[in-house]
């Protein structure tokens, strides 16, 4: 069911601003059939302001975007694409298996009501008054309404916000046979060790910019951090915190204490052969050194802070220019 081109969403230097800021600035992204892709970002990034722009919720200022080779609308009409978005409330007054049963019947290629329930983990409470649900119910009735049409699409902001473990575990596994049936899953999460699991392509937005786009662990990789832990012990060389901070490469620092006056030393190190040098050098004996990689979170902290860094280094010059 693809385009030919095989291009299920396409961003062609997108912007959009509401006033003075700018919530997505210059977004070129292509998504293709298959993809299970994770939107990060800090608040106010820009995530849902891009999901509004692929579901023509809203229309860019420049630039394009397309889904399935055309405008958005069409695909929402032809019932290609299946949201479950933070905002909205569900109907009122309906039971689950109603709303259900409406959203399975308003798409062409929708599946059957009992499997869709099923799917959601709610067919114990299909015969419940939708608005006397718990927040996780809610949430698992939303699901079952992106999932009810078979689409190709499905786009879902901050999904699984409030629902408990084992929900959760449910719904990605959900997710993940979505995405092996050739559907495109793009989700908008803060979660990020969800997004290290599921998602196969990672983006990060930072002031409305694409600032990584990748699978975990290239970004990992292009974080280019590592953490740098070790013990330093009575005797093993004077080391405040300040001289600790102040070693090439460090861009965060946890210094704990322990009995017998031992620290404990965390170093989230963008060069960590740098700074593993330089504590040597200023004569400190480092004991029980550990290089290792970044999760995706500490990575995540890594790029964002440096697109701030880089931003602030870039402001006077903008500055002069006005
Ligand atoms: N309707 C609006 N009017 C004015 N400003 C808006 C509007 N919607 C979003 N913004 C602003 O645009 C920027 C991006 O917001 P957006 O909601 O897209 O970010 P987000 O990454 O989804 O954030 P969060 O993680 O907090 O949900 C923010 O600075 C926000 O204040």
């Amino acid at each position: 069911m693809g385009t030919g081109t095989g291009e299920v969403a396409a961003f062609r230097n997108v912007s959009k601003r509401y006033g003075r800021v700018t919530a997505v600035d210059g977004l070129d992204l292509v998504l293709r059939p298959g993809e299970t892709v994770a939107l990060l970002g800090p608040n106010g990034a820009g995530k849902s302001s891009s999901l509004d722009l692929l579901l023509g919720l809203r229309e860019p200022d420049t630039g394009s975007v397309e889904l399935f080779g055309g405008p958005p609308r069409a695909a929402i009409e032809a019932g290609r694409v299946g949201a479950m978005l933070q905002s909205g409330g569900l109907m009122t007054e309906v039971k689950v298996r109603e709303l259900v049963a409406l959203a399975c019947g308003i798409h062409p290629r929708g599946h059957t009501v009992d499997a869709v329930l099923a799917e959601a983990g709610i067919t114990e409470i299909a015969d419940r008054r939708v608005d006397k649900l718990s927040g996780g119910q809610e949430q698992r009735v939303r699901f079952a309404l992106a999932v009810a049409g078979a689409n190709d699409l499905i786009v879902l902001d901050e999904p699984t916000t409030g629902m408990d473990v084992s929900v959760r575990q449910a719904f990605w596994a959900a997710m993940r046979a979505q995405a092996a049936a050739g559907r495109t899953v793009l989700f908008a999460t803060h979660y990020l060790e969800e997004a290290d699991s599921v998602a196969d392509r990672v983006l990060v937005l930072h002031k409305g910019r694409l600032i990584a786009d990748g699978t975990s662990a290239e970004i990992k990789a292009r974080a280019g951090a590592r953490r740098v832990g070790f013990e330093l012990h009575p005797g093993d060389g004077e080391a405040d915190e300040a001289l600790l901070r102040a070693l090439p490469g460090v861009a965060g620092l946890e210094v704990g204490g322990r009995a017998g006056g031992v620290r404990t030393v965390r170093i989230r190190a963008t060069d960590a052969d740098a700074c593993v040098a330089a504590l040597y050098r200023a004569g400190l004996y480092p004991r029980g050194l550990e290089v290792t990689g970044l999760g995706l979170e500490q990575a995540f902290l890594t790029i964002t802070e440096q697109a701030a860094a880089d931003e602030a280094a870039a402001a006077p010059a903008k500055e002069t220019v006005r």
